[in-house]
Parts: structure tokens; C-alpha cells; sequence
């Protein structure tokens, strides 16, 4: 579960002190995500998310991601909104972590997709896009392309105990991605991470985003090449084209997608493939063992990873060019 940091009562108390939100009625540990350590917060206010910000987040970084929330939630997009203390910060300190208070959404994320849940994905992915293009904050994508490869060599000498033969194969699709990335497509705010678990709904309609600590500045078809595999693909591995259609088009009817975006998809796909992959991979390979956070299965990507590779026309994920 993740909470990797304990907060005690006294502490809890002396951090609220800072805030206007009244007295606690409830605290406890969220046992889902797997980066930081959330707690859900009750006061007299109304529920809350505390979130401590674990090792893997720069705290050069959380003025974008805080930022970014508030700039959203401004423009209409249903995301968390931080919460300022007395002083005007939002962002302090908690038991030796940054940490900062968030607004609770309400909703629940679907644990078994339907077309419907991908139709309200695509438009509220392209509202995100647009409601990002004036956000002043600029941030690099930590893990595009140029990170790969450093990655793929952080697990090269061990992979074949997940795969025999997978970094030789994995070799040579990276000197494909790197020699075909694109860098010419419409580029902007990303969330980079909208896979389910990130995407609340109730009764099929999306009531809210979350989790923005991989936000950053990147092409915007990238971010929908990363939503194609989390939401498109079976249990089984077989691609969903029904799903794909459906969040490809609700995507479209917000804002327009190139010709040059639609047929980027396939290797935009293969990289969003390659860069979850080498993460899982990597978790897979460096996590300690007996840790209480089960890391997840590389594999699920190298499937995703063959069939974009194989694809030859972006029509295959619904959308045909005009
Ligand atoms: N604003 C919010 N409103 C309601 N619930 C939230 C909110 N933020 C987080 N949660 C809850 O906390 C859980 C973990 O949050 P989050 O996904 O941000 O964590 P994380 O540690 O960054 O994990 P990961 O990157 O692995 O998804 C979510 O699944 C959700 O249950
Ligand atoms: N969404 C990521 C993990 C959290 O960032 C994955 O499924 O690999």
C-alpha cells in the first residue's frame, strides 16, 4: 500500500494549524497509487487528499505540477485543486516530505473499460490540451525518447529473466524510435500518465482527473498514444478497435487532429509502448524484495509494443485520414 511515510496525530495537528479547515473528523492511509504516500483527510470542511511526495518526485518540480492543477481547474477541468494555508503556500513541509493538501473528487475509476468510458476520455484529454496551451510553466519530459535508452541500459544484463531475447529485440526498436521519433507535431501541456486508475467516473461520465506528477510539456498526439494503450488493449492483449474509434473520435471533436498527428500514431503508440514498458522493467527488475508494492508486469507492454509495430496505416485505430 502507499503510505511510505507515518504521520502522527501530533503532527498532523501542527500542519492543520497553518490552514483554515477546521477540526478533523477522520485520517487514514490510502493503500492504491504507488509513487507518494496519499491519506484521505476529513474536517469540518469536507474530505480532502494529503499527499506526501516520496523519492521519485523532484521537488524542482511540484511548482509545475501544483500549478498546472490550479491553471486547469480555472479553465473548467475537473482535477484537483491544492489548497493554500494561512500564508498564501500551498506547498510545505510534512514529516520531512514536501506536502501539500488537494481537493477530493468524487467518482471511482472503472475497473473493466467500456467504449463509453474512452468516448469521455478522448474529450476530456483534448480539453486538457487546450486548457494547457496558455500554462506559462514550461516542464521537460523526463522520460521521452532520450531517456530510453540510459533505462534500457539500467536492465540490460538482467531482462532475459523476464524475456530470453528481450533486450536484443528491445535494442533494435529503440534505434528504430530514436531514428523516427517525431518533433514537428503540435506540441503542449501533457498529462503523460492517463491510464484508468487516473480517470474517475460515476454512471459512465467522467467527474474527474487526477495525478498530475508526470505532467510536462510534450507532443499533444503523444499523450493520446499513451491513453490508446492503457484503454484500448483486453485483458486477453487483443486491441479494442471499437475503443480506440471511440476515444480517437471524441478526441477529434474537440480539437482537430492533424494529418501529420494521425499518421504519427503508430510510432507515437510504439513509443508510448517502449517508455511504460522499460518503467515496469525497470520496477521489476531494481524493487526490493518483500516490498509491500507489487510492480507491474512489463510484459503487458511488449504486447502492446508488437502490435503497434506491426501496424502499417493509423486507420487500424479508427480514424481515417482526411
Ligand atoms: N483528488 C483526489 N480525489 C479523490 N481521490 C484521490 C485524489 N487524489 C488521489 N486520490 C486517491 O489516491 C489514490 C492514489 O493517488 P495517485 O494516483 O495520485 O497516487 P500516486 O502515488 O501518485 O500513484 P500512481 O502514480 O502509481 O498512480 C488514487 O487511486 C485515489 O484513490
Ligand atoms: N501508470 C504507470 C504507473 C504509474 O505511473 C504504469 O501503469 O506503468
Amino acid at each position: 500500500m502507499a503510505v511510505y511515510t507515518e504521520v502522527s496525530d501530533e503532527e498532523l495537528q501542527g500542519f492543520l494549524a497553518e490552514y483554515d479547515l477546521g477540526e478533523v473528523l477522520a485520517f487514514k492511509g490510502i493503500a492504491e497509487g504507488v509513487e507518494n504516500s496519499n491519506f484521505l483527510l476529513t474536517t469540518e470542511q469536507g474530505n480532502f487528499i494529503l499527499t506526501l511526495y516520496e523519492k521519485r518526485v523532484d521537488p524542482e518540480d511540484l511548482p509545475y505540477f501544483l500549478g498546472l492543477m490550479e491553471h486547469l481547474a480555472e479553465r473548467g477541468i475537473a482535477c484537483p485543486l491544492p489548497v493554500h494555508a494561512h500564508d498564501g503556500r500551498a506547498l510545505r513541509e510534512l514529516a520531512g516530505r514536501p506536502a501539500v493538501i488537494i481537493s477530493f473528487l468524487e467518482g471511482l475509476w472503472p475497473r473493466r473499460i467500456h467504449p463509453e468510458h474512452c468516448r469521455e476520455l478522448g474529450a476530456a484529454l483534448a480539453r486538457l490540451h487546450k486548457a494547457g496551451s496558455d500554462f506559462a510553466l514550461q516542464r521537460r519530459n523526463a522520460l521521452s525518447v532520450e531517456a530510453w535508452r540510459p533505462l534500457f541500459q539500467a536492465c540490460a544484463d538482467r531482462a532475459g529473466e523476464v524475456k530470453p531475447g528481450l533486450m536484443e529485440e528491445l535494442d533494435t526498436e529503440l534505434a528504430f524510435l530514436e531514428t523516427n521519433w517525431p518533433s514537428d507535431l503540435p506540441a503542449g501541456v501533457i498529462h503523460a500518465d492517463l491510464f484508468p486508475d487516473n480517470v474517475f467516473f460515476r454512471h459512465e461520465k467522467l467527474t474527474g482527473l487526477i495525478d498530475f506528477y508526470f505532467a510536462c510539456n510534450d507532443l499533444l498526439a503523444y499523450d493520446l498514444a499513451i491513453c490508446l494503450n492503457a484503454w484500448c488493449f483486453e485483458p486477453d492483449g487483443a486491441f479494442n478497435a471499437t475503443k480506440a474509434r471511440c476515444l480517437l473520435r471524441s478526441y477529434a471533436g474537440e480539437r482537430a487532429v492533424s494529418r501529420a498527428e494521425l499518421e504519427a500514431l503508430p510510432v507515437l503508440a510504439r513509443g508510448a509502448a517502449m517508455r511504460f514498458l522499460l518503467t515496469r522493467l525497470y520496477d521489476w527488475l531494481h524493487h526490493p524484495p518483500g516490498a509491500f508494492v507489487k510492480p507491474k508486469d512489463p510484459l503487458e507492454y511488449y504486447k502492446k509494443l508488437r502490435f503497434h509495430a506491426e501496424v502499417r496505416s493509423p486507420g487500424a485505430y479508427g480514424l481515417e485520414l482526411a
